[in-house]
């Protein structure tokens, strides 16, 4: 799959790091450092814009070591990059640890996931069809 792409960061376009990675690393563009108090959040360019094919979004998720080391994540994960947007790349983290979190310009943030999606129509029904389920959910079928 193609994607345009047009770089306005110093930073070399985002790559797979291993053969079958799913996810291409986002880096941080900024003019200094960022640092995130506990619980503080920003949104964070990466000096990309995209141009995807329809049918297709990407989904801006965290980088694990960053959430596991730190409590660094993306607020709103999985981002949706809508096919239509033209604007740049930004990246909301959220510092959930109880220590300050410095960003540096460059630094790998979060990560691109490609995917491709539905649009529906609604039919608008009465009644929808019976199941085991029923209306059980949250929970419903016990803790374990
Ligand atoms: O993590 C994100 C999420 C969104 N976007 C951009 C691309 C997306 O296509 C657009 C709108 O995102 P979304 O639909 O999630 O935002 P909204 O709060 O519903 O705003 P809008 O009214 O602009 O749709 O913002 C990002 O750059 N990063």
């Amino acid at each position: 799959m193609i994607v345009k792409i047009i770089n306005k960061s110093d930073n070399a376009l985002p790559h797979y790091e291993t053969e079958a990675s799913a996810g291409m690393d986002l880096r941080a563009v900024t003019t200094e450092a960022i640092t995130l108090k506990p619980l503080e959040r920003t949104i964070v360019k990466t000096g990309l814009f995209i141009e995807l094919p329809v049918g297709i979004e990407a989904q801006v998720r965290p980088r694990s070591g960053l959430a596991a080391k730190h409590g660094i994540t993306v607020l709103n994960a999985p981002g949706t990059i809508d096919a239509d947007y033209r604007g740049e790349i930004g990246v909301i983290l959220v510092n959930i640890s109880n220590e300050n979190f410095t960003i540096e310009n460059g630094e790998r943030i979060a990560q691109l996931v490609f995917a491709r999606h539905e649009q529906a129509q609604f039919e608008e029904v009465e009644v929808l069809s019976e199941t085991a389920r029923g209306q059980g959910g949250f929970g419903s079928t016990g803790k374990n």
